[in-house]
């Protein structure tokens, strides 16, 4: 499989404190990767990077076969989606949801001149059917739930057909309904043949989508672990990720973890349930 993107010693410096400390990490096509750890760890960095919204301070970074710093970015940005709350933030409250995902056709968060065809406005409304929020086409962004406005956001992310596609915590400020229905949806996303490459940041293992394939774990803006699920997501490397000794449980393809019982093992059989 060619590589959707790859970072080769990658560090982004701010205010002399390193971000993203010599991360390398490839991911390719038909991957789908989450990305966890604790606050502060470099994720949303890390998407930054990744959709091509920050240059580096050292390293090499290839994205979608191009690479960064010898590429237009305004262009690369138009193969790859991206839904943040910087990405909800900058969608003026009054824009109607349909225009709020129709506008991803010109890469703009406020409708204005642009001209649409026919063929952007039943794609819009095939994504927000999709998403299932077709119902709110009509309805200002300002006014919308947290979990409606995630969704709205995922449809727009879509609209332009994106080859990757970068949600940062879509998850966050979900109830418990809410979190469970956008899991169900990115589920579907994450199994279906012509999805784009995905890569979630969560803090939460709960919010792991059955179908996702692989994981980065982060820490204070190092790569701790990266690669499979079965294999890297495990009680040890949650411990170290987030500090702290982790009983992870996993059933139906879905994870849980809590703090560890003191004095019991943390390692629990993904597959049997029994501690080694
Ligand atoms: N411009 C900056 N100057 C200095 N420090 C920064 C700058 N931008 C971000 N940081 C810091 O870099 C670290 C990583 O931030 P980032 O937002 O990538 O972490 P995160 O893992 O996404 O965190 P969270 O889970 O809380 O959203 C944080 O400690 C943040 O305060």
């Amino acid at each position: 499989m060619p590589a959707a993107f790859e970072l080769t010693n990658v560090s982004v410096e701010r205010s002399g404190k390193a971000l993203l400390d010599d991360v390398t990490w490839t991911v390719a096509e038909g991957e789908r990767w989450v990305v966890l750890g604790p606050n502060g760890a470099g994720k949303t960095t890390l998407l930054q990077v990744i959709g091509a919204t920050m240059h580096p301070t050292r390293g090499t970074v290839r994205i979608l076969g191009e690479k960064l710093g010898e590429v237009v970015v305004s262009e690369l940005r138009t193969r790859i989606g991206h839904t943040s709350t910087k990405v909800a933030d900058r969608i003026p409250p009054a824009e109607s949801v349909q225009d709020a995902v129709l506008s991803a056709a010109h890469a703009v968060s406020g409708r204005w001149q642009e001209e649409y065809d026919e063929e952007d406005l039943a794609r819009a409304q095939q994504m927000m059917g999709e998403w299932g929020v077709s119902a709110l086409a009509g309805r200002t962004f300002g006014t919308l739930s947290e979990g409606e406005r995630k969704r709205v956001l995922i449809a727009r992310a879509l609209m332009t057909d994106p080859e990757l596609l970068l949600l940062d915590e879509p998850g966050a400020g979900l109830d418990l309904g809410a979190r469970e229905d956008l899991l169900a949806s990115l589920e579907v996303l994450a199994h279906a043949d012509d999805s784009p490459v995905l890569v979630m940041v969560s803090h939460h293992v709960e919010e792991i989508p059955v179908g996702f394939t692989h994981v980065l774990l982060m820490r204070d803006g190092k790569v701790v672990a990266q690669g499979p699920l079965d294999t890297t997501l495990t009680a040890d490397n949650l411990g170290t990720t987030f500090g702290q000794r982790i009983q992870l449980d996993r059933e139906g393809g879905r994870f849980a973890a809590r703090r560890a019982a003191y004095g019991r093992r943390a390692n629990r059989s993904p597959e049997t349930g029994e501690t080694a």
